[in-house]
């Protein structure tokens, strides 16, 4: 697969899918990467990767190396599927396994993104801010109250500076018999910040 564009936003179908596996979708993955602020020659980490679509966004963007990580066997076999097509799996380590137990065996990096903190968005969000590098960003997204709430504590709580809480409703369109209608998406919460 080769995909031209030095912007984000590849479209979904694009890349391989399982029933069982989210994907972020392509409008809401735009707007992670671009507040990610990305740079060349950067290390990021990729905190409940699924399917894989933001490391390889991250990877086509920087030529970053990223740190990917699942706890489901399921993303980790996708994610290696979308990084191989689109050519960017040795800019990657795969690491299957809960974020709470593999962020301490990771170097620092610059970018962070935070996909998936299910059980301890408190300590998940805490040890990857550990592993920022000072002027470093951190991205994380949610569509759970729950998370949303421990989440802005755990930043609050690190210190972490310029906290941009964005809420998202992405509408798509579909056509009718009579016309074309928008369809709303549930909302998203994306926090950014920098350290
Ligand atoms: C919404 S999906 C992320 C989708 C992904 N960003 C993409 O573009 O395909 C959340 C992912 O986080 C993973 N996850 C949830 N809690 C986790 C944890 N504590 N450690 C590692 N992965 C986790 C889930 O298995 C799931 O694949």
């Amino acid at each position: 697969m080769t995909w031209n564009y030095k912007t984000p936003g590849i479209p979904d179908e694009l890349f391989d899918r399982t029933e069982n596996v989210p994907i972020t979708k392509e409008d809401i993955r735009s707007i992670i990467i671009s507040k990610l602020r990305l740079r060349e020659g950067i290390t990021a980490i990729d905190i409940g990767c699924g399917s894989g679509s933001i490391t390889v966004e991250i990877s086509l963007q920087t030529r970053a190396k990223v740190f990917a990580i699942d706890s489901d066997m399921d993303a980790i076999n996708l994610t290696e599927k979308n990084l191989t097509k689109f050519g960017v799996l040795n800019n990657a380590v795969i690491i299957h396994g809960r974020a709470q137990d593999v962020l301490p065996t990771l170097p620092m990096v610059e970018a962070i993104v935070i996909g998936g903190t299910t059980g301890e968005t408190d300590r998940i969000v805490k040890l990857a801010l550990s592993k920022l590098n000072k002027g470093g960003r951190l991205v994380l997204t949610s569509i759970l109250i729950e998370t949303i709430y421990n989440a802005l504590k755990a930043m609050q709580e690190s210190n972490l500076q310029d906290i941009d809480i964005t809420q998202v409703t992405i509408a798509k369109s579909k056509k009718t018999s009579s016309g074309t209608m928008m369809i709303s998406r549930n909302p998203v919460i994306i926090f950014s910040g920098t350290k």
